[in-house]
């Protein structure tokens, strides 16, 4: 596996959305997850990567300021830019993807080639409502990126998986299928997470060629290019904070983390 150089790696966050599962009248971004912001976490754990050279944060025009203000808190918070989202999580992305290259990531010595920011060669997507990515997961996704120039964390599907479809028997509205059994064997099924991670010509490209058809992630784009993408094993508690339940999760699995880590 290759390691990715310092710097190389530009992070977008998308962080646009409306949050309508999670309910709060406010993004659920801002969502307190021990005592700050929930977006604040893993937008820390990635400035401080020696592979991330910039963060491009994607969001909605009401939350600028406030994004503006908070990620003054956060370390090399000159490396951040704020770019505006789109009514879809991709329509997010791709504005962030505009921006790449455009703002001169500031280098330190050991990361300036002749006196140059390094230049960007891959792009991280990961959704800002991931709060608890681990640095373990981000070595991996990114050691196997530098080889398939395609890589997400994904996890193992572990329930039974049903379709439900329209109720024949006239009783409750919907009725279940199940769909792992026999043709479909539910060991071959995963639950996309992120960092997705791409070289940067390859995002680029499968971006221009996407013409609107919805994608609920990065990687799909890439694969209607007909690129493989490497699924690289991730911890199931790399969760999404999509509804108010979530978040209760992840505070304690973060309480959890951090008695681990002081004994
Ligand atoms: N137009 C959008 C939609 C989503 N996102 C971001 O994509 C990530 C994953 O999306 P999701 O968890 O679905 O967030 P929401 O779209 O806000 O949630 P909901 O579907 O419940 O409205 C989030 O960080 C969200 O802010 C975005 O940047 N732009
Ligand atoms: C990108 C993603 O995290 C992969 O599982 C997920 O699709 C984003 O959340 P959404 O609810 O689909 O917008």
């Amino acid at each position: 596996m290759t390691s990715l150089s310092p710097g190389s790696v530009a992070v977008i966050l998308p962080a646009a959305g409306s949050g309508s599962r999670f309910g709060d009248e406010e993004n659920k971004l801002f969502a307190l997850l021990r005592g700050r912001s929930l977006w604040m976490h893993a937008a820390e754990t990635l400035i401080r990567r020696q592979e991330v050279g910039q963060i491009l944060l994607a969001v909605a025009p009401c939350d600028r300021e406030r994004f503006e203000q908070q990620l003054l808190e956060l370390p090399h918070s000159d490396r951040f830019r704020i770019v505006e989202g789109g009514d879809q999580r991709s329509d997010s992305v791709a504005a962030a993807l505009a921006e790449v290259n455009r703002m001169p990531a500031p280098a330190t010595d050991e990361e300036a080639v002749d006196g140059l920011p390094p230049r960007i060669e891959w792009v991280a997507v990961h959704d800002a409502a991931r709060p608890l990515v681990r640095d373990s997961d981000l070595d991996a996704v990114f050691a196997h990126v530098g080889h398939s120039r395609a890589a997400i964390l994904a996890t193992p599907v572990t329930g039974t998986l049903k379709r439900s479809c329209p109720a024949i028997s006239g009783g409750s509205l919907f009725e279940s299928e199940t769909i792992n059994g026999i043709t479909f064997d539910r060991r071959g099924m995963w639950v996309a997470q992120t960092p997705q991670v791409f070289h940067l010509d390859l995002i680029r490209q499968a971006y221009q060629r996407h013409r609107g058809r919805s994608a609920t992630d990065d990687a799909e784009l890439v694969e209607r290019m007909g690129h493989p993408v490497a699924l690289v094993p991730g911890a199931a508690d790399n969760l999404k904070i999509t509804y108010p339940e979530d978040l209760l999760v992840a505070e304690a699995l973060l309480s959890e983390r951090l008695k681990n880590s002081s004994r």
